[in-house]
């Protein structure tokens, strides 16, 4: 537990709230237990200025069946969605220039990032959210939009998993060098249309964010500027993204039936004598795990069919719409 301050006040962010309205940031994490080789012991809130710092004491049962014990600082700013918007017609995308400070104390010669829209969630689903941050950041109000995959985004630290989306642009809608961005936040950001051969040739020069780079290489392998034809006219929620199957990242809370070490490490009854394995546990631990792979598959499954017959739905919604607009055009043009 995290312990009390020495004078018995109340702490910012944990009993009290901190300046930005939040309560109990310590608790975070101290119920998880879908991993049986994982034990939380203890988390502490570090910081909650903005974002929110934490440091997590758990114990970890390694492949060898030993149990250490280990601290990690976390770097939790919720989660985010991204898009990358594009034009196939006419190969453009249209990214995002801002200054982001943590890459300039990191050697990025000005800071001046080229980006896809993004933003955090704000506790709106990851639709929502990508519709909203794309109309604030760029001006471009987004009509189709497809969801692709959920990345974490640098695991080792950032609690952060990003959902990643992307929606075709009208060309001409929004012009090269439309300042955008909520300014209320500080945000001040240029739009930039680039053409995406020339956005690819600049991956690792003057385009140096992640997510930008994972999105527009996407689209240059499996998207609307890779070699496999697509136009969203045709049919787009059939040929892409559903070509491959991409089930939806999910974390079930999982009900173990060991717990091995809900005592502490050294009073384990499953703790090995040195050098020693863990048949049983072992054994259990694979099968649960299997068990836990073989119930996320079928749930993924199931998601996908869902999302499947809602991408059905809306192709036979789209259909009914050309057929009146072909109607209408043939019309004129007996005319
Ligand atoms: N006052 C203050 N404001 C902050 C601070 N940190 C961020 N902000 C403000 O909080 C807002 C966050 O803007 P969003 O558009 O919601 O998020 P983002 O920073 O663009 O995040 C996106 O890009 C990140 C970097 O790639 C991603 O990590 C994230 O998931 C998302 O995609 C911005 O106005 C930013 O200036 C801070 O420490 N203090
Ligand atoms: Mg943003």
């Amino acid at each position: 537990m995290t312990a009390p301050t020495l004078s018995g006040e109340p702490r910012p962010g944990i009993e009290v709230p901190d300046a930005r309205g939040r309560t109990h940031l310590d608790r975070a994490g101290r119920d998880l237990d879908r991993n049986p080789r994982v034990v939380v012991r203890d988390v502490r809130l570090l910081t909650s200025n903005w974002y929110v710092t934490r440091v997590t004491t758990f114990d970890f049962q390694h492949a060898d069946g030993r149990w250490s014990r280990q601290e990690r600082e976390t770097y939790d700013r919720g989660d985010g969605a991204c898009v990358l918007l594009f034009n196939t017609a006419a190969r453009t995308v249209l990214l995002t220039e801002q200054f982001r400070y943590p890459a300039y104390v990191n050697e990025h010669p000005d800071g001046m990032l080229l980006e896809v829209p993004a933003g955090l969630l704000d506790d709106e689903d990851p639709e929502v959210a990508i519709r909203r941050e794309s109309q604030e950041e760029t001006g471009y109000v987004v009509g189709e939009v497809h969801h692709l995959f959920d990345l974490y985004t640098s695991p080792g630290s950032v609690t952060e998993r990003l959902h990643f989306f992307a929606a075709p642009y009208e060309h001409g809608s929004v012009h090269h060098g439309t300042r955008a961005g909520v300014h209320a936040e500080g945000e001040d950001i240029r739009v930039v249309e680039l053409d995406v051969d020339h956005a690819l040739g600049e991956i690792g020069h003057g385009i140096v964010d992640a997510k930008t780079v994972l999105l527009l290489q996407w689209a240059a392998l499996e998207g609307p500027f890779s070699s496999a034809s697509w136009s969203p006219a045709e049919s787009p929620a059939r040929r892409w993204p559903g070509a491959r199957p991409r089930p939806r990242l999910t974390v079930p809370p999982v009900r173990r039936p060991v717990r091995p070490a809900d005592v502490s490490p050294e009073r384990s009854p499953n703790h090995p004598t040195p050098g020693g394995s863990m048949p049983h546990v072992e054994e259990a631990l694979l099968a649960e795990r299997m068990a836990q792979a073989q119930r996320e598959a079928a749930r993924a499954r199931a998601v996908r069919a869902v999302r499947l017959r809602r991408r059905a739905d809306v192709a036979a919604r789209r259909t009914e719409v050309l057929a009146v607009q072909a109607e209408r055009a043939e019309a004129a043009a007996d005319r």
